[in-house]
């Protein structure tokens, strides 16, 4: 509050040359105490009742001039100032009135005690009311009692700590009401000093409280207690322990997972890792917490970036050349995603490699013993070295078992390496004919043999010929069997002539006239369609039907795949007998590559890669990277072709020089596989690594 605030404005104002009389008359009329004397607006002086009195009991005039009763010494105060300023001031200068002045010095009113007393109590009620809505505001509790301990006030957060309401708590005493609060409030009503951060339980409510003391002139007349409600906080300080419990109950969980595991929060951050996870990535904590993931496991990318939120299981990832399962699940929180849980097996991914290897040995043994058991079986059945598991083979072979019965001439078709032969071989030993196969290739001999080869020839049929003459293969076949190789390639003159024997069963040799009678079953085979040919005309439409009286047909090595690893374990075992070697076989998924490829070139290619493989392969299992197959090659293909195949071989060349070099220094080294990872200045880990590459640890040499 400000002077101005507390001013009559409506004062006496004389000038200097008023007589005694005028101003008595003003006093009158304004009922006033103090008159102001202006010159031009500015004060001169004041004039009091008190300084008239005087004049009069001196017997002065009353039309004397009012100059001799002006008191030039006046207190004076400017608008703006405060009501503290002017109480000081009327106090320090012992005066009842003071007059308060504008910036220019003009006097604008008069402020008298009694204003000043207004506005000092208007002034103490606003600060009572202030204060009194500030306690209301606080969240603390305030409550003050006399010092019977009697409560005398209160404010708002009091009631509702207290669960009181105004009448149970006001004069009533706090012995009665809380009596564990007496024994602080005493402390301090008798010494007299705070007493600061006792904890007090109200019931459910616990609050921690100071004690002030009263006084007043110096007399200690109570004390205020504040009390602030720690009831939450306690709460949330026991959530916090429980947190803290089983955040460590989490970390000692992840140590025991013997897993590699980190947990990221919804922006793909590192929040969490264990040791095993920092030793695969070969990190420490500190270096990566609230990295995000793919950039300290680049490997990791695919899965974390956009996958994130979805669920992966079963993913073989490799980190630092060491191969893990990585499983991946997001953590919600209600609806919403708050993180992902991901999880490397790699430990115990060699245990469940050994394991399947061991699986895949025993399989491949039995697959063996079955093989071992079905040939033993059919030991000598005529289809024994046609080695088949699949249906479509079982139907050929019981088709080819009735033919062979029949003396009719048999077709055989199908692409080249199917197995003709093999067919022909079966179907002749199945006929039981008491004479031999005899076997020819027409595409083979040159055009003007093939008729002396087949017929025989008499002595001096031809320059160069036999003394004697030479029989021919019908002759050779006579009670068995003629096996035609690639008839489709026979000349047309030839076949004029083989359509005549096959008609009468009889012909003459080259050169000669006498007929040779034979009793001979015909067994021709093509990798040509019979058709194309006759349509060609490179092939006789009479003599295909004397010859097709039976046609087998075997289906390409593509569309019977389930015969693939019978056979591998057939050629491998065939070769094993050759080469005293114990290989176990092709692991599994090696075979998928097998399965996967469309055999061009049939059972003849598979022998052979398998073959090559064999030889390459120095462990008891077949190299992957021994399994050489041709792609299919397009001419835009072509260069791209050769260029990823020398890479290959390039690659081969060095992973086999990196495999002799492992293989060396644990020769060196009797086996001992740390001194041998000295030897060639590797860490335990990498060598262990590359041992598992080339699968050094199949060789039983070293344990
Ligand atoms: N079912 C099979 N079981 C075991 N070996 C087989 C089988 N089929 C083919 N082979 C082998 O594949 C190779 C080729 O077989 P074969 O010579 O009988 O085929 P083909 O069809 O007569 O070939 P081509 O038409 O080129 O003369 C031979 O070494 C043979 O032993």
């Amino acid at each position: 509050m400000k002077s101005k605030h507390l001013i009559t404005y409506n004062f006496i104002k004389v000038t200097e040359e008023a007589s005694v009389r005028e101003v008595l008359q003003a006093f009158l009329d304004y009922r006033q105490d103090i008159a102001c004397v202006l010159r031009e607006k500015k004060l001169v002086g004041i004039i009091s009742k008190y300084s008239l009195y005087r004049w009069l009991l001196q017997n002065g005039s009353l039309d004397e001039n009012v100059w001799h009763c002006v008191k030039q010494e006046v207190v004076t105060l400017y608008e703006e100032d405060s009501v503290y300023y002017a109480k000081d001031l009327l106090v320090k200068e012992n005066v009842g009135h003071a007059v308060v002045l504008n910036t220019k010095d003009e006097v604008i009113g008069i402020m008298s005690k009694s204003e000043l007393i207004r506005g000092l109590i208007t002034e103490r009620n606003n600060v009572v009311h202030r204060l009194q809505s500030l306690m209301n505001n606080l969240q603390e509790s305030v409550l003050s009692v006399d010092e019977n301990l009697i409560v005398t006030s209160y404010n708002t957060s009091s009631l509702q700590l207290l669960h009181k309401d105004q009448q149970e708590l006001i004069h009533h005493s706090i012995e009665e009401l809380y009596p564990q609060m007496v024994p602080p409030l005493l402390q301090v009503i008798q010494h007299q000093k705070i007493v600061q951060h006792c904890r007090i339980e109200i019931g459910e409510t616990t609050a921690i409280a100071s004690f002030i003391p009263l006084k007043e002139w110096g007399n200690i007349t109570g004390a205020m207690m504040v009390l602030k409600d720690i009831t939450e906080f306690e709460h949330i300080a026991a959530e916090l322990e429980t947190t803290k419990q089983l955040e460590n109950l989490l970390d000692n969980a992840l140590e025991m997972a013997y897993d590699g595991v980190v947990l990221t929060n919804n922006k793909g951050e590192i929040t969490k890792v264990n040791n095993e996870f920092l030793s695969l990535i070969q990190r420490d904590a500190q270096s990566i917490l609230g990295q995000p993931l793919p950039e300290i496991v680049p490997e990791l990318t695919p899965f974390s970036k956009n996958h994130s939120s979805q669920e992966i299981v079963g993913e073989i990832v490799t980190i630092n050349e060491t191969k893990a399962i990585l499983t991946q699940m997001p953590i919600y929180q209600g609806q919403q995603k708050v993180g992902t849980i991901i999880k490397l097996i790699c430990k115990q991914l060699d245990m469940w490699k050994d394991l399947l290897m061991h699986l895949e040995n025993l399989e491949s043994e039995l697959t063996f013993y079955k093989e071992n058991f079905s040939t033993l079986r059919s030991q000598h059945g005529p289809f024994s070295r046609m080695i088949s598991r699949s249906t479509i083979m079982d139907e050929l072979k019981q088709k080819a078992v009735i033919a062979a019965k029949t003396p009719s001439n048999i077709l055989i078709t199908g692409k080249s390496g199917t197995g003709k032969e093999l067919l022909a071989d079966g179907i002749h030993t199945a006929s039981e004919r008491k004479g031999a196969c005899i076997k020819i290739n027409c595409a083979a001999i040159p055009e003007d043999l093939l008729e002396s080869e087949l017929f025989g020839y008499e002595e001096g049929a031809f320059t160069g010929a036999k003394k004697g003459g030479k029989p021919g293969k019908f002759e050779l076949a006579h009670q068995g069997t003629l096996f035609l190789d690639e008839i489709g390639d026979m000349p047309l003159p030839l076949q004029a002539k083989l359509l005549r024997v096959l008609q009468q069963r009889e012909f003459e040799r080259v050169g000669g006239t006498k007929p040779v009678q034979v009793d001979v079953r015909l067994i021709a085979a093509t990798n040509k369609h019979p058709a194309e040919l006759i349509d060609q005309g490179s092939f006789r439409e009479d003599l295909y039907y004397r010859i097709n009286v039976i046609q087998l047909h075997i289906p390409s090595l593509s569309e019977r795949k389930e015969d693939i690893p019978l056979l591998c374990d057939h050629f491998i075992h065939q070769l094993n007998e050759l080469h005293n070697r114990d290989m176990i076989g092709i692991a599994r998924e090696d075979m998928e590559l097998l399965l996967d490829y469309h055999w061009p070139g049939n059972v003849r290619q598979l022998e052979n890669v398998v073959e090559r493989a064999y030889h390459f392969s120095p462990s008891r299992w077949i190299d992957k990277e021994h399994i050489l197959l041709d792609k299919p090659q397009s001419v835009g293909t072509a260069t791209k072709y050769i260029s990823s195949s020398s890479t290959m071989n390039r690659e081969r060349v060095l992973g086999e020089t990196e495999k002799n070099m492992l293989l060396e220094a644990l020769e060196k080294t009797n086996g001992n596989r740390t001194q041998a990872a000295s030897l060639l200045g590797m860490s335990r880990s990498t060598f262990y690594n590359k041992l598992k590459k080339y699968h050094v640890h199949e060789t039983t040499r070293f344990v």
